[in-house]
């Protein structure tokens, strides 16, 4: 099977660098096959040793990964339009030769990666090595979906690339990720950490309640910086398996650029695409978990019914709702939250479905819902020039979509919280909550420490 694949991949090779010859443009080979079980977070680690850009994905409530090495194409922007993107995409499948006889989300020609919270900031130089959006066709993908595993190579292939050496760089590759038997490295211990300027963060969070109860705005979300140091280089793979174990139903990711990594376990999903149907989630309205089963469900009820909590999430679910019946039909929003735990705390959820009206894509919708209500405010403008001015805090992509999106119509976006960008032994980590009138600087900032809690655990790699 494999020895026919390779065969019919030379030819396929052979094809594009004639094509790229005459056309004198470099052309996107794709091809997928079915392959034995492979670890998804010991594909990730055995990429190390290959390139320094590798992105993870897993929706652990779907058990659905998508792990990518290396770019074969790369759809990278400064300014600040998603409709670009989509330009960028359809040229490149238009152009790509591409052999995928599955059609299973997630494998084929895929776009992996993400975006800033706020690409008209100025980047510091915490965020040099991300842009402001960027997504990458890899070279090589490894998709599980519904416990099956299939293997795609991308290869940008140039007029004067040598057929040869291309095919021995495949099976080098596949080699080395698809056949490794390694341990996973050892995670280094914590130890430093520093919290940026909370004192600080506590004022800005009163000054944004005031600004609120002064009627500048009605909501806005206000992050924080927890500078953590490690006693050694940060292991990404074994941050992802912690994260993997602790954080159930939430999206494990990692995205690499030149080494760098911003890595996170999102509970939240901003879209997903299946064709013309979508998913979205209004997350928004925080509490702790229980010690006990009753005191849990005690903090849930108290949370279902606690105005504060109730108007930050309404807020989302008014904002989504909008921005769905824009470009939907069928646009379903349940009247009221339910609670969804996850590990460190709970939340009030409100899910969404609708229907991709003809003519927009998954770009679109991002465009509209980025940043809702859970990460930016309300109104949208208001909020965002607050946060512009007073956050003190490059969130670079935190709290922007992450995700991926295929040739078949197929793709899942994040927001990317609970999440940190991993530099070497330097782990910054990021949290916030949405500022309402009634808010509490010191709630609020014991509220930003429970959100802290995934990563810090996953870092500690105990519980
Ligand atoms: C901004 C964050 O969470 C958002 C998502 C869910 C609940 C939130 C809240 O209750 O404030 C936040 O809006 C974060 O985790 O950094």
């Amino acid at each position: 099977m494999i020895e026919v694949k390779l065969k019919s991949f030379e030819s396929l090779l052979s094809k594009a660098i004639t094509k790229a010859k005459t056309t004198e443009y470099n052309q996107l080979v794709s091809m997928t096959e079915e392959i034995h079980e492979v670890d998804p977070v010991r594909f990730f680690a055995s990429a190390k040793t290959l390139s320094m850009d590798r992105v993870f994905w897993t929706s652990t409530s779907e058990q659905f990964s998508i792990v990518g090495v290396g770019c074969a194409w790369n759809i990278e922007l400064e300014e600040n339009r998603t409709e670009t993107i989509e330009n960028h995409w359809q040229q490149l499948l238009d152009e790509a030769i591409i052999d995928n006889p599955y059609q299973v989300p997630g494998t084929g020609v895929v776009g992996l990666g993400g975006m800033s919270f706020d690409p008209s900031v100025r980047k510091s130089s915490l965020w040099n090595k991300f842009s402001h959006r960027s997504f990458q066709v890899p070279n090589v993908l490894l998709t599980k979906h519904n416990a099956r595993n299939y293997l795609t190579i991308n290869l940008q292939v140039k007029a004067n690339d040598d057929l040869q050496e291309l095919t021995e760089w495949v099976e080098q590759s596949k080699d080395i990720l698809v056949n490794s038997s390694e341990r996973l490295p050892e995670c280094a211990g914590i130890a430093r950490q520093q919290e940026i300027a909370p004192d600080k963060w506590k004022q800005t969070v009163k000054l944004a309640a005031d600004k609120i109860k002064a009627h500048a705005a009605q909501k806005i979300v206000l992050a924080r910086e927890l500078r953590v140091t490690m006693t050694d280089d940060v292991q990404v793979a074994s941050i992802l398996r912690n994260l993997l174990e602790k954080q159930p139903d939430s999206y494990v990711f990692a995205v690499e650029r030149a080494g760098d990594c911003f890595v996170g376990a999102s509970p939240e999903r901003l879209v997903k695409q299946d064709n013309n149907q979508l998913f979205s989630v209004c997350l928004a309205g925080t509490a702790p978990r229980g010690k006990t089963e009753a005191e849990d469900r005690e903090i849930g009820e108290n949370l279902l019914h606690d105005d504060k909590n109730r108007s930050e999430h309404d807020f989302v679910v008014k904002m989504i709702r909008q921005s769905m019946e824009a470009y939907c039909d069928a646009v379903h929003v349940p009247e009221t939250p339910v609670i969804h735990p996850f590990r460190n705390l709970q939340h009030l959820y409100t899910p969404v479905t609708a229907q991709l009206k003809r003519g927009y894509s998954i770009f679109d919708i991002i465009e509209k819902l980025h940043p809702t209500p859970a990460l930016g405010g309300v109104p949208r403008e208001a909020s965002k020039d607050f946060i512009r001015k007073h956050e003190q805090l490059d969130r670079g992509w935190y709290g922007a979509p992450v995700g991926w999106f295929d040739s078949n119509r197929n793709g899942e976006f994040a927001v990317a919280i609970r999440s940190g960008l991993v530099q070497g032994d330097k782990v910054s980590l990021f949290a916030g909550c949405g500022v309402v009138k009634d808010s509490d600087p010191e709630a609020e900032y014991k509220e930003t420490m429970i959100k802290f809690r995934p990563m810090l655990s996953a870092l500690e790699g105990r519980q």
